[in-house]
């Protein structure tokens, strides 16, 4: 009854406040391109008919009092005699000058080309425009020099010739514009302009919305002189000695205007896309989603897209102000206010959505308390998303919902796509949004009991959409088979990873929905943040001998920050013995139970160990007994830290990675970035990014191994440390190629902006 309850009073919501007043917020923006329509159609057909009705009434008129030679009906009939009289004097007027200028022209195109001959040709530049043979001169710098010069004059003359040739086309066209203006009085056109000044302001009601304005009136103006019923052989042929004369000024090779902006990376693709996460870092991060949902957005709104991340509040933020926006939603049949923090960097809005319950966390952690209240969050979390278009102006403006795009990640956000269908899509609403749901991470789904389907609120019918069944959990409630299913697009953090979650090993369940859904699923290998992980920037090496380093400092640099590490956790400093770190959620996933199992043969190198991480608690324990057995070799450094993060990939010589699966990976592109040497389990975007060293060829990027063991661990292990100890330069030369490759967030952008288009023309 609940779960009825919870459903329809959200729809009624809908139907009477809510989407009412969503509406009227997303009116302004999403109707611009319709107004634009209607005001250039509106004054289309103004200019057609009124042209037209003038034409045929005064025209006719005036034409049947010249044939019989006497007035025909009235004063209003004199008055319109003179009015043409006058304005058939005027255009006369205007014809004369433009005749006169373009006989200038002429001229000017004379000296020009005499001029572009000289240039041509150095020699005859010189002597030609100082009079004397200057190549002769034995003092180079002045020869240049006054070549320059010389350069530069003609190319002045050309830009005043341009110039002047531009003012007088515009003192034309104003003129013309003018005496349109004038005309359109006389003949009472001055009605119909008002009329059509209404329907300007009709389509900008009230806002003031001056981008649809000034979309619409320099489409009006120059169509305003048209209605030169009598004279519109003349007009016409002003017009085109006009166009003419415009051809003519900007067919001139133009110097190129400096600080002219280049059009965006993306061109006509550019759309409004709003990313949904449950982590952004630097507010709020617990592994790469954060990192993700952060760098992604910046490098879609360096090609040139209208970006926003909306992201939950869980706590005071610098950056976010409070919008004084206040919206309710109902979830499990609570009303819920929450409210819009906002924020506006590199390029990007990031709206914080605020309710006590992301404040009030279980254990301060964003995935912590029972699975029912996180699912509550989740579901306010999304509810309140999808609608930040419409309720949250950024820089004045509200993004609307066309052309927008959202991307959902995870399974935290995939109830996103099913309300877009579910509350909107499937009731005529954001007829133009698309969603793009984000793979992770397949192994967290949102599951739980169908009862809790309640909690979503949606109507009875929809709860197939998260029905599953697998033999584990049997017929069940599951968040992520809905959002795949609804989705309009599906990414997954890289192609290998693209391809494992159809396995049955993979999909963890939903390889079958994966499966089916494989035609709208591609494969993008993430980015890195190339400001916030770049040795040369790092603001983590500003202290405690830490040191920025490049690729040229490389042999200097980072053996420092090696020291200042090992100095910082204890352990004996020295330059030849290899340190390896392990960074990473305490899990299962991360495999860091082999690391466990290859630690005797680990401690019975000489090399070091530190290991960062925080997750289940008997691994902490592990980390923190390994550390206590072998305190001159290992530290089990047990936290979140993204300091010591930095450091770690700085001064570590390897990283260790022998995840049992990973979506993507990102610290081997970190540690590749800095030089530090990836040894990892080839399984998905581990696979995809480090290409084993081949010795014979001195190629590749780190070492892997092909199944999740202890043994193949040590095997890949084992013969990166020899290549470190007796083969420096090969070594050197992987570093130098990690380092070298372009790992940014660009190409990956680009390939999410198709996958935005591919959604956007998905009917
Ligand atoms: N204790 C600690 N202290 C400080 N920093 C810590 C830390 N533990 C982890 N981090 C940081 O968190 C990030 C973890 O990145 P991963 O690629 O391992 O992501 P994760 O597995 O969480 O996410 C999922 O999403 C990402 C992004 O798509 C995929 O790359 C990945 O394969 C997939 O499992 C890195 O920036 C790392 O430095």
């Amino acid at each position: 009854m609940a779960s009825v309850r919870g459903g329809f009073s959200l729809f009624e919501k809908i139907d009477n406040g809510t989407i009412n007043g969503s509406c009227r917020a997303r009116s302004p923006f999403e109707i611009s391109g319709y107004r634009k329509y209607v005001g250039v159609s509106s004054n289309l057909r103004f200019v057609r008919d009124g042209f037209c009705r003038e034409r045929s009434k005064k025209g006719r008129g005036s034409l049947v009092a010249k044939a019989a030679g006497k007035d025909l009906n009235n004063e209003e009939g004199d008055v319109t005699e003179d009015a043409l009289n006058a304005t058939l004097e005027k255009s006369k007027k205007v014809l004369a000058m433009q005749k006169d200028l373009l006989q200038q022209i002429a001229e000017r195109k004379k000296i020009v080309s005499s001029i572009k001959k000289n240039i041509g040709s150095p020699e005859s530049e010189v002597s030609a425009s100082t009079g004397s043979d200057m190549s002769k001169d034995s003092d180079g710098a002045s020869t240049a020099g006054d070549s320059d010069t010389k350069y530069d004059r003609s190319g002045r003359f050309f830009n005043d010739f341009v110039q002047s040739t531009k003012t007088e086309v515009s003192k034309i066209s104003s003129f013309i514009a003018t005496e349109g203006t004038k005309k359109e009085r006389v003949e009472g056109v001055s009605h119909q302009r008002s009329k059509q000044d209404e329907e300007i302001k009709e389509t900008s009601p009230g806002t003031g919305d001056k981008s649809v304005q000034s979309k619409v009136v320099p489409q009006v103006l120059p169509q305003a002189s048209k209605p030169y019923g009598l004279v519109k052989e003349e007009l016409k042929e002003m017009q085109t000695v006009k166009s003419d004369v415009v051809e003519e000024a900007e067919s001139k090779p133009e110097p190129e205007e400096k600080d002219s902006k280049p059009p965006p990376l993306a061109g006509a693709n550019v759309m409004n896309v709003i990313v949904v996460a449950a982590e952004c870092a630097p507010w709020v991060k617990t592994g790469g989603l954060g990192d993700v949902a952060s760098a992604l957005p910046r490098a879609l709104a360096r090609r040139g897209h209208r970006v926003m991340v909306v992201v939950p509040h869980y706590g005071d933020y610098p950056e976010a102000q409070p919008t004084g926006i206040y919206k309710w939603y109902n979830v499990a049949g609570q009303d819920m206010e929450v409210s819009y923090f906002q924020g506006y960097i590199d390029g990007v809005d990031f709206v914080f959505i605020d309710n006590y319950i992301f404040r009030d966390l279980p254990n301060n952690n964003i995935y912590g308390g029972d699975r029912l209240e996180v699912l509550k969050r989740m579901v306010l979390f999304c509810k309140a998303a999808i609608e930040v278009p419409w309720h949250v102006p950024c820089g004045g403006v509200c993004y609307g919902d066309g052309n927008l795009v959202f991307i959902a990640n995870d399974w935290h956000t995939a109830l996103l796509p099913v309300y877009l269908k579910a509350y909107y899509r499937d009731n005529g609403l954001m007829s133009y949004t698309r969603s793009v749901l984000v793979i992770h991470n397949v192994a967290h789904q949102g599951r739980g009991s169908v009862d809790d389907f309640h909690l979503v609120g949606l109507p009875d019918h929809y709860v197939d959409l998260f029905k599953l069944y697998d033999p584990v959990g049997g017929e069940h409630f599951n968040i992520f088979t809905a959002g795949l299913k609804t989705a309009d697009r599906i990414v997954t953090v890289s192609h290998g990873y693209a391809w494992e979650v159809k396995t049955q090993e993979g999909g963890w369940g939903l390889h079958n929905i994966i499966n089916e859904n494989d035609w709208k699923l591609r494969g993008i290998v993430n980015g890195i943040d190339t400001k916030e992980w770049s040795p040369e920037l790092d603001i983590h090496f500003k202290s405690d001998g830490y040191t920025n380093y490049s690729l040229n400092t490389l042999t200097t640099g980072k053996p420092q920050c090696k020291a200042a590490l090992q100095r910082e956790l204890g352990l004996p400093v020295r330059k030849d013995v290899p340190l390896i770190g392990f960074i990473g959620r305490l899990d299962h996933q991360k495999g860091v139970d082999l690391i466990a199992e290859a630690m005797p043969w680990m401690v019975s190198q000489d090399l070091q160990l530190v290991m960062l991480g925080t997750g289940r608690a008997d691994l902490e324990n592990m980390l923190r007994q390994f550390e206590g057995q072998y305190r001159d070799k290992v530290r089990g450094w047990v936290g979140f830290s993204v300091k010591t993060a930095h450091r770690i990939t700085a001064g570590a010589d390897v990283i260790l990675m022998p995840s049992r699966f990973e979506p993507c990976g990102l610290n081997q592109l970190y540690a590749m970035r800095y030089g530090t040497i990836p040894v990892v389990h080839a399984v998905g975007g581990l696979r995809d990014t480090v290409q084993p060293f081949d010795p014979f060829n001195e190629r590749g990027l780190g070492w892997t191994f092909d199944s999740a063991d202890s043994g193949r661990l040590i095997h890949a292990l084992g013969n990166c440390l020899w290549t470190y100890r007796d083969y420096k330069k090969s070594w050197e030369g992987i570093q130098r190629r990690g380092m070298m490759q372009d790992l940014s967030w660009d190409n990956a952008a680009q390939q999410y902006e198709e996958v935005l288009v591919a959604a956007k023309y998905q009917w």
